[in-house]
């Protein structure tokens, strides 16, 4: 990104908070003005105490000097306290923003995108970006006013032995330049590779089942030293560069503190300097050299930020590819009658040759139970996903009761269609709320039916806290066919006109799976069911079969019309029957 659109970028992080910003520079403003002032006042007071001396007037400059370095101490504090905030402000807005980004994205971003990515730049691009706006924004109003106001003052004072201390000061802003681009790509550097070693972790602890029947913790531990010393290299390379620059930049700062000593002290033997003006600008140059020794962590932290900008601005930057259209048409849900339509149906994935669904043409009337029945990999879970528009479909393709799915309103497009997907996710949180969670306001009634509905009931009746069982992380770990029946019963919470199960019998025994399609086609007189399954005894009670061979409809029909014909339904149907007869 470039020099000014990060700049701009950074302004509109700021602008919401602009009078905190403004008050923090203002009483950085005061604490240099301050800062110019109290050495005045010390040289004044040298001055007159060297011709006449008196405790009286020790003790008023004493005062003076307590009570001015004192308000110059709570404006430090205040203009921390205002700068400091705003950079705590912009970290919340920043994750407040990438988490409402990444809810808007579909899942096909996910799958590019690796969530470890994603939680390093939600966590630790953050915080850069904090450290940039807080401590960087303050270190560098904090130098510049230190400069423009110091300087025009010791320059009164003494041009010639102000311009003699400052003559390491080119060298300084010479070697900050040069290293300022290599400070810039080996920061980036170390970012990727926490990425990288984040995903890393996120990932081997997902698959630490698979990691260990494969036996693959060596090969895995090896990956990680792998990631882990890359790190460590950039790391310490950033490390090495930043450990040249600052010493360097202390020294030159300090040159310039001995340079005045040096050449002072000379001009006092000689007469030519007042001890009060030497003082005024030993402390002047001191106070020049805490900021100018500091702009090496600033612009580390300051180039860090700017890194994270550009990390951050290209997860802001992908806009979302379905969304409502700017006419978009609302479908309530209780005028919805569950008519499925498609017409020359197409999706291809990105990046794949082949399309995944091709040509699909079919219609379901409301009320019907669809079974669709294929192959692995035959396009089945594709078309699942397309009603709820999961997957970018194009316009003119699906149709919800004649409506063009993509000029649906998304939420009540989505309102209107219960899905459970191949994997039964959970959340980490009780029984209960997986249940309802799309009604989190449904009373335990409405919780307890879905569940008897979806043959969890019983299960659930002999856990000790019952439906209030926290699943997942910190509780019990239900079983696979658990977790199916769990997440059927979140489906079944929904009062839907459409109803999508992927393969979502599939863990569960067959007379429980009757059992539950029994209650299905018992209570959903009037909901669309389109029902995928491997399970061909299951798919032979549907009104309607749609067979897919690799992303193509090759047979519709019903049971008993599919086993008269040649073809697939016929063939599978075949080695189903073996497979039953051999279990
Ligand atoms: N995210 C993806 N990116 C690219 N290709 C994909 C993606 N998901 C699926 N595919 C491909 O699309 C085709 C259809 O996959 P799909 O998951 O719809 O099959 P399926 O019939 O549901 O299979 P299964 O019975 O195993 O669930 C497959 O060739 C698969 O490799």
């Amino acid at each position: 990104m470039a020099q000014s659109r990060r700049l701009a970028k950074l302004g509109s992080y700021l602008r919401p908070h602009w009078q905190e910003t403004a008050l923090g520079i203002i009483a950085l403003l005061s604490v240099n003005g301050l800062g110019v002032y109290i050495p005045l006042l010390i040289r004044s007071g040298v001055d007159t105490l060297s011709t006449t001396f008196s405790l009286d007037q020790v003790l008023r400059y004493v005062i003076i000097i307590i009570s001015l370095s004192s308000a110059m101490w709570m404006m430090r504090m205040a203009s921390r306290i205002w700068i400091f905030g705003v950079g705590r402000q912009v970290e919340f807005e920043l994750k407040q923003r990438i988490f409402q980004h990444l809810l808007k994205l579909e899942p096909a971003y996910f799958a590019s995108n690796t969530p470890g990515d994603l939680i390093s730049r939600a966590t630790s691009d953050v915080e850069n970006v904090r450290r940039l706006v807080g401590f960087a924004v303050l270190s560098l109003a904090n130098t510049f006013f230190a400069y423009t106001l110091t300087l025009p003052v010791m320059l009164s004072i003494s041009a010639d032995l102000t311009l003699a201390s400052l003559a390491v000061y080119p060298f300084m802003f010479l070697l900050v330049h040069l290293f300022s681009n290599r400070l810039r790509q080996q920061q980036a550097a170390v970012q990727e590779q926490l990425s990288d070693m984040s995903q890393l972790i996120q990932e081997d602890i997902s698959g630490i089942s698979l990691i260990k029947i494969y036996a693959q913790e060596e090969n895995e531990r090896r990956a990680f030293q792998k990631k882990n010393q890359a790190l460590l290299t950039a790391n310490l390379t950033l490390a090495q560069t930043r450990n040249t620059l600052f010493p360097l930049i202390g020294g030159l700062a300090n040159i310039s503190s001995l340079i005045i000593i040096w050449l002072g002290t000379m001009r006092i033997s000689a007469g030519t300097l007042a001890v009060g003006d030497f003082l005024a600008l030993l402390i002047y140059v001191e106070r020049l050299v805490f900021p100018t020794a500091l702009l090496g962590f600033t612009i580390t932290a300051y180039q860090r930020g700017e890194v994270s900008i550009d990390r951050l601005e290209s997860i802001f930057s992908v806009t979302p590819k379905i969304q409502d259209p700017h006419d978009a048409i609302n479908l309530p849900i209780s005028t919805v009658k569950g008519e499925i339509t498609a017409k020359n149906l197409c999706y291809t994935y990105p990046g794949a040759n082949t399309p995944a669904l091709d040509n699909l043409n079919f219609s379901i009337s409301p009320g019907e139970v669809v079974a669709i029945v294929g192959a692995i990999g035959s396009g089945k879970s594709t078309l699942a996903n397309a009603l709820p528009r999961l997957l970018d479909i194009a316009p003119g393709q699906l149709f919800l009761d004649g409506l063009d799915i993509t000029k649906i309103v998304l939420n009540d497009l989505r309102g209107a269609i219960a899905y459970v997907p191949q994997d039964s996710f959970l959340f980490s949180t009780t029984i209960k709320n997986n249940i309802r969670y799309g009604d989190p306001v449904s009373d335990q009634e409405n919780v307890e039916t879905a569940a008897r509905l979806a043959q969890i009931e019983s299960e659930v009746d002999n856990f000790p806290q019952k439906y209030e069982t926290i699943v997942g992380e910190r509780g019990i770990t239900l079983s696979g066919g658990q977790r199916q029946r769990t997440a059927l019963a979140r489906a079944m919470l929904i009062d839907a006109p459409v109803l999508i199960l992927d393969d979502a019998l599939s863990s569960v025994d067959n007379q429980t799976a009757t059992q539950i399609l029994n209650n299905l086609s018992g209570g959903t007189q009037q909901k669309t069911v389109l029902f995928i399954t491997h399970q061909l005894s299951a798919a032979a009670t549907a009104d309607k079969i749609i067979v897919l061979n690799q992303g193509k409809i090759v047979q519709i029909g019903k049971h008993t019309e599919l086993i008269e014909q040649q073809g697939l339904y016929r063939k599978l149907w075949s080695q189903h029957q073996v497979e039953e007869l051999l279990s």
